[in-house]
């Protein structure tokens, strides 16, 4: 599969690496709004993401979102416009995923991963680094579950929400929408939309969320 990316930074460079384990996959491009003009860098062309409209009418490829920020990538999902299977999956070859997970388009499973059975994972999530998402769970659209962090078994997490590294959910909990779970905490009981949660166990510290 033929893959462009959209955007060029840091999230973007450990995306490149999960589509590098698997050898099916090659990278065409990275698009990002640094770049001004369309150029040729080390074999990859570079150039601003309205670029992508003319590389789709020339290759068949598939796009991948590598913005960490989870309201960009959205804001950027909706200014593509593209339908759902214009997107790619991306599964480091080193993560486990039960063939009886769901995963849509536009999620990257990075390397260490563990998706177990009846999970389902919305689009264009980011599941991190050795991060553990336990049976039966629901992961909205948009969120990311970081480095190290787990969901355990039933959790309904919501959507563009983040879940910070290391950070756990306990059975059948639920998170709401595009709210942020610090770094380290424990989530023993349900978490509003659009709020920051820390600590152990976790306690709302904002009324706001991302
Ligand atoms: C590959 C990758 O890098 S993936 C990225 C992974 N990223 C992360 O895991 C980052 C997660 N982010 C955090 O934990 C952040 O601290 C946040 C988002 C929860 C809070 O950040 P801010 O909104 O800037 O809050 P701020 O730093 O002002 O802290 C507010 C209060 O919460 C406390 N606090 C902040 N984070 C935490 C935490 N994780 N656990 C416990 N307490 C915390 C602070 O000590 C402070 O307490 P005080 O008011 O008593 O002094």
């Amino acid at each position: 599969m033929l893959i462009v990316i959209i955007g060029d930074s840091g999230h973007a460079k450990v995306i490149a690496d999960c589509i590098h384990s698997n050898p099916e996959h090659e990278i065409i491009a990275k698009l990002d709004d640094k770049y001004n003009v369309v150029f040729e860098d080390e074999g990859l062309i570079k150039g601003p993401i309205e670029h992508l409209h003319t590389l789709l009418q020339q290759t068949q490829c598939k796009v991948i979102v590598g913005i960490g920020s989870n309201r960009i990538r959205q804001k950027i999902v909706e200014r593509l416009n593209l339908s759902a299977d214009t997107f790619a999956t991306i599964i480091h070859q080193h993560a486990i995923v039960s063939p009886l997970a769901t995963l849509a388009s536009g999620t990257v499973i990075m390397p260490g991963a563990v998706v177990n059975v009846d999970a389902i994972i919305g689009r264009h999530c980011i599941i991190n680094t050795n991060s553990v998402i336990e049976h039966d769970c629901i992961v909205g659209d948009f969120a990311h579950i970081s480095p190290n962090s787990t969901l355990t078994g039933g959790v309904c997490f919501g959507k563009g929400s983040h879940l910070g590294a290391t950070a756990t959910v306990i059975p059948m909990q639920k998170v709401g929408d595009w709210s942020i779970i610090g770094a380290g905490s424990v989530i023993i009981s349900e978490i509003n939309s659009n709020v920051t949660a820390v600590g152990i166990p976790a306690k709302v510290i904002k009324r706001e969320g991302l």
